[in-house]
């Protein structure tokens, strides 16, 4: 086992956006990346984009990476699990576990404890799929053979793709509604304004560019001026003005409920995954 190379067990659509962000950021060389998926195709795809070395099984990552991220479907974990445990005891005996991060959705500390050997180091993380653009949000929750040294690593990882922090893995359900599977709820969001554009009739094109700018452009003044989203949005809203005539059709749609009811049931539903 060498202590510096990451292990990608499932290289994915979260796999591979981790795997292309670490080396985007120097995070780990390409030869200190090894990645196993059961789709020889996604592995071989990683390896002509970034160089990475590509394992043969899940075992062959298990013996050689000091990190082992599991990156596969909550619904492919206790097959992996049964299947890397008796390697793990094996690595164990000639020295010492690796460092094991768990991305699912559900998955809890708990579950890979009950199927793994005891004592071993667990991380779980919930990340998003910007970190491919290194602008990632991510929260890790360790379990009690974590030490310091390996948390700082982890979120050492993790922040070389955006933000990361440690949480209590009790808030894990809401992070995975909230941020996990927030990339979706803002791109559903940026079709809509775009196409909302085109029927409007602006070029497609144009609008979305207008709505990209717009969307950056006020996450860039929320950040700079760190005023409060209400004052932000009272600037641009008039009276009898145009911006409150449009807030008016969202707030009588149940736009902020649905947005409540959203991140709701994405938390709830990685409650059901992990039982
Ligand atoms: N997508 C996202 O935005 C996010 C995903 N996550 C979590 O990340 C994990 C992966 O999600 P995602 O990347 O979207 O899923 P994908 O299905 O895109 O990737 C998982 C990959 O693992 C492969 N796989 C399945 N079984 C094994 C195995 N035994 N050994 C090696 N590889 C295997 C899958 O193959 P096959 O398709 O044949 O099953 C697939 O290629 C999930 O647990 C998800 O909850 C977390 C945060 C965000
Ligand atoms: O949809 C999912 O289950 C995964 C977890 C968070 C984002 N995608």
């Amino acid at each position: 086992m060498s202590a510096g190379v990451i292990g990608f067990i499932g290289a994915g659509n979260m796999g591979s956006a981790l795997i292309g962000g670490i080396v985007k950021a120097r995070c780990a060389g390409p030869e200190n990346i090894i990645v196993y998926d059961v789709i020889r195709e996604k592995s071989l795809d990683l390896r002509n984009r970034y160089n990475v070395t590509i394992a043969e099984s899940l075992s062959e990552v298990v013996i050689r990476a000091g990190t082992v991220v599991l990156a596969v479907k909550p619904q492919n974990m206790s097959e992996v699990l049964d299947e890397i445990s008796t390697t793990l005891k094996n690595v164990y005996e000639s020295g010492a576990y690796p460092l094991m991060i768990s991305i699912a959705a559900g998955i809890s500390l708990g579950y890979l404890e009950e199927r793994l050997p005891e004592g071993v180091p667990l991380i779980r993380v919930m990340p998003n799929t910007p970190a491919l653009v290194l602008k990632g949000a991510s929260a890790l929750a360790r379990n009690a053979h974590v030490r310091d040294h390996q948390m700082e690593w982890a979120l050492k990882i993790f922040q070389s793709v955006g933000f990361a922090c440690e949480v209590e893995e009790k808030l894990m359900d809401a992070v995975t509604g909230l941020s996990g599977s927030g990339p979706a709820y803002v791109l559903l969001f940026l079709e809509a304004l775009t196409d909302a554009g085109v029927f409007t009739g602006l070029p497609r094109p144009l609008a979305r560019e207008l709505v990209l700018h717009t969307v950056a452009g006020t996450v860039a003044l929320v950040q700079e001026t760190n005023k409060h989203f209400a004052d932000l949005k009272d600037m641009v809203t008039s009276p009898g003005g145009t911006t409150i005539h449009g807030l008016r059709v969202l707030e009588c749609a149940g736009f902020r409920g649905n947005i409540f009811d959203a991140v709701m049931a994405a938390a709830r539903r990685s409650k059901e995954l992990g039982t």
